[in-house]
């Protein structure tokens, strides 16, 4: 990690005089305590580090509201343009809201708003950096001038602060927040930027200013009817006076009186407040009287009609719109078409899985299945129309009896056999099928990887490819934990080198993590199979996003930073692959990872930058992915897009994945685009792709959901290329696990195969997998400890840190990347890895 995002904390504890620090409030109900925290402090900031305003705490009080504060600010494109642009900011009552310029959002032309006391700001004073990580959104936005700066930065405080306030102790803010009942702005209100989804639209904007503006003129309604009360009173005391039996006044006076003059604006009254009976003299002064309040009375309802009148009006308008609006981002339309396919889909599905259980069922005497799956063609699509269900699905042993399950085996090379396993009991589940190569099985170290030959004799309760179903024990509940807490005591270090509870932890690594990239490896064997160039491109593509699939779940728990030398080994005959990883370098930390099968070569090596947001975590990884089909010499390498991970400290943690994704081939390439989702719009999880040919032009279109499906062509008529597996229905409770991250940790029958330092052997992991926190927190502790102590070594020694299995490759074609040195699976093969001398990591 290169460039580390630092934050730091206006009033650190050890700060002596904390009262006098920005944003320290008094417990008291006044604001008169609040104080600010002095220049000289502000001073004393690092330039060039990130502070996050404090926000108000607990039994703090914020009751003065704000001044409406405006001007401009510059505010970086949101992604994918580049650049900064100009706009102008309007804060009021903590809702900050921005336009182009003052005419403009006058007009109603708002391009979004930001509640503020509900985001996390930060700042730097080099650049005149703000930003504002709402939600939904991270506003990055700097002043131009460091008053400008400092006044932003002390308005936005004051006003996060007032709106926070009025959140925990309800506010007298008006129309605004009450309209909605629960003092919450509305989503439509509060949420977004105009430059996409529906909340920042410009129609939607026209009800907030609506509702902003609504406030004045019910404001002037209700005193307009406060007076029409008063004067009401005043005219049927007049109207007794006048006609005390008829109680109305005759319109003949009326008229009569209106062309005299002489009017007092103050009724006769004796000290008990009672009108005093008029005299003839002051007859026409009461008629008088009688007719000017009449009249105001009159003038008086007739505006509050008119402002009546026109506000329902613009609410009318504004709602329309609003309604149109929906329509136009097809919110609604997308859902319900969505959700009428994805039924269609799934009782189609339904229909070919009775189909395949009777017949599971009906040769469940028979010890082979082979006719269950004729042997297709051997260029049988991945895509799956109408039944893009995993092969597992259509095996799932589960449904079968248990004797019968034990009789299954597969003659080699004689049929499809599904290759993702990712059935409800076995590793993945892949909507697709392999390719029907045939392969012999070998010994365990002479693998030879074959398909079709996998063990996928069901042993006892494991699955079908013999490995586990479940893990041990459920994820401990670690209700309370504060990540908060722990990256405040951790500004400005990086992720990676910030020791977090082990609770915080899922029983995998980094390393584990790299090879679950892998678990739809049967779009590569496609890739490998297909002849047509434009196609094989296709496959390497849904192979690409479908290394994104298992994040969907993942947002909850951090894998294990592994440690420098630690290494993790996969075999799995039944995929044709093998794969291992090493933890490369500590700092910055680098895992490498190589896979290999009879097909194809995959390597790459996880580098990632870190950028805390305040609410959000992005990561974003350096360095490429690489693809060697052996058989043809065809290469392919990409970059992976920006993880990331919000809702940090509240709420349910989700991960997103955006930006562009190239990949390259010798003369044709692909671009896939992963959308930044947002929160209205029906754009969550999506992805689309451009195959281009040797001179540019586009050949294949792609499209899909990186958490889903990747179809290639047009709807309807697209093919499904990928689908993702469904996840085991208690996922939530097992860290969100896929079938195949369930497996991975698992120390299977050939553990004794295994080096020393291979994760499995891991005993924090370990102790965390079996549910035990206490003995992870401690183990973990002390392995991080002996970690720091091995680098302290080394460095008294002036000794130069080498992994044993990969090396850094400093042709100027590859720059610095760590590659494998081949050895790894020869020793395993060979002498075996107790020959050789490791420095214990555990
Ligand atoms: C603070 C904690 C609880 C939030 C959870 C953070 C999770 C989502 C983070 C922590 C470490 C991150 C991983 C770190 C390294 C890599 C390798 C890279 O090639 C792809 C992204 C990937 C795989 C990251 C994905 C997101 C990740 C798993």
């Amino acid at each position: 990690m290169d460039k580390k995002f630092k934050l730091s904390i206006s009033n650190i504890a050890n700060d002596s005089d904390a009262s006098a620090e920005t944003n320290s409030l008094s417990a008291e109900s006044t604001t008169e305590n609040v104080q600010h925290k002095p220049r000289k402090k502000l001073g004393r900031r690092r330039d060039s580090e990130w502070e996050v305003v404090e926000g108000l705490k607990e039994g703090q009080r914020f009751e003065k509201r704000p001044e409406v504060y405006n001007g401009f600010l510059h505010k970086k494109r949101k992604w994918p343009l580049k650049g900064w642009h100009k706009r102008y900011f309007v804060l009021d009552k903590g809702i900050l809201i921005y336009g182009k310029n003052q005419n403009e959002m006058n007009k109603g032309k708002v391009h979004g708003s930001v509640d503020v006391g509900l985001s996390v700001i930060s700042s730097k004073l080099n650049g005149c950096r703000i930003d504002i990580d709402a939600e939904e959104s991270i506003y990055h936005l700097k002043a131009k001038t460091e008053d400008s700066f400092t006044k932003w930065l002390r308005q936005l405080t004051d006003h996060r602060l007032y709106r926070q306030h009025a959140l925990t102790y309800g506010s007298k803010m008006g129309l605004l927040y009450t309209a909605h009942g629960n003092d919450q702005p509305s989503e439509i209100l509060l949420k977004g930027d105009g430059t996409d989804g529906l909340k920042g639209s410009k129609e939607s904007h026209k009800l907030t200013t609506w509702l902003k503006n609504i406030k004045s003129p019910l404001e002037e309604v209700h005193q307009d009817i406060n007076f029409t009360e008063r004067n009401l009173r005043k005219l049927s005391h007049l109207l007794n006076q006048i006609d005390p039996k008829s109680g109305s006044p005759n319109s003949n006076n009326l008229e009569k009186i209106s062309i005299n003059s002489g009017y007092s604006n103050s009724l006769n009254a004796d000290a008990g407040g009672n009108f005093l009976q008029p005299s003839d003299s002051t007859d026409n002064q009461v008629y008088e009287k009688f007719f000017v309040l009449a009249k105001e009375v009159f003038s008086t309802i007739k505006n509050v009609v008119s402002i009546l009148t026109i506000e329902k009006d613009s609410l009318n308008d504004a709602l329309n719109e609003e309604k149109q609006a929906l329509g136009n981002y097809s919110i609604n339309a997308d859902i319900i078409s969505g959700l009428k396919n994805s039924l269609k889909e799934a009782l189609h599905q339904n229909t070919e899985l009775r189909r395949r259980l009777k017949a599971i069922h009906d040769t469940s005497d028979s010890s082979n299945l082979s006719h269950l799956h004729p042997k297709g063609n051997s260029n049988s699509s991945l895509s799956c129309n109408s039944s893009c269900v995993s092969a597992s699905e259509y095996f799932d042993a589960e449904d079968l009896p248990k004797d019968d399950q034990e009789k299954i085996e597969i003659p080699s090379g004689d049929f499809e056999v599904p290759l993702s396993t990712r059935g409800s009991d076995t590793s993945s589940e892949a909507g697709s099928f392999s390719s029907n190569d045939s392969m012999s099985s070998e010994s365990e170290t002479e693998l030879e990887f074959s398909h079709s030959n996998s063990k996928l004799i069901s042993e006892g309760g494991q699955g079908l490819t013999g490995r586990r179903t479940a893990l041990p024990v459920a994820r401990p509940i670690t209700e309370g934990l504060s990540l908060w807490n722990i990256l405040y005591k951790n500004i400005g270090k990086d992720l990676s080198q910030i020791s977090m509870p082990v609770a915080l932890n899922e029983p995998l690594n980094i390393l584990q993590r790299l090879c679950e990239e892998l678990e739809y490896s049967e779009l590569l064997d496609k890739a490998a199979e297909v002849n047509d160039p434009y196609e094989r491109m296709v496959y390497v593509a849904a192979f690409a996003v479908s290394a994104y699939a298992s994040s969907y779940s993942r947002a909850g728990n951090k894998p294990f930073n592994p440690l420098l030398g630690e290494t993790y080994e996969c075999i799995r005959e039944d995929k044709g692959f093998k794969f291992l990883s090493e933890q490369v370098s500590h700092h910055p930390p680098i895992s490498a990872c190589y896979a290999e099968s009879r097909n194809f070569i995959f390597w790459q090596e996880a580098r990632v930058k870190t950028k805390f947001w305040g609410k959000s975590m992005e990561f974003q990884p350096l360095g490429k992915v690489y693809l060697l089909f052996p058989n043809s010499g065809d290469t392919y390498s990409w970059n992976k897009v920006t993880t990331c991970v919000h809702n940090l400290f509240s709420g349910q943690r989700w991960v997103d994945q955006y930006g562009e994704l190239h990949i390259t081939n010798n003369h044709i390439s692909c671009k896939l685009t992963f959308a930044k989702t947002n929160y209205w719009s029906s754009k969550r999880h999506e992805v689309v792709g451009i195959v281009y040919d040797e001179n540019g032009k586009s050949v294949r279109n792609l499209f899909g959901k990186w958490s889903e499906a990747l179809y290639c062509g047009v709807a309807p008529s697209a093919r499904c290329i990928w689908r993702a597996g469904t996840l085991p229905p208690t996922h939530e409770q097992f860290y969100g696990f896929t079938r195949f991250a369930i497996e991975l940790n698992e120390l299977g029958p050939d553990s004794h195969l295994l080096p020393p330092t291979d994760t499995r052997f891991r005993p924090d992991q370990r102790a965390l997998e079996l549910g035990n926190l206490p003995k992870a927190e401690q183990l973990k502790l002390q392995l991080e400890n002996a970690q720091r102590e091995r680098r302290k070594q080394r460095v008294a020694k002036n000794l130069q840190y080498s992994p044993f299995w990969f090396c850094q490759n400093s042709s100027a074609e590859a720059g610095e990347e760590w590659q494998y040195n081949g050895k790894y699976w020869d020793v395993r093969k060979n002498c075996g890895f107790s020959e050789m001398q490791f420095e214990p990591l555990w």
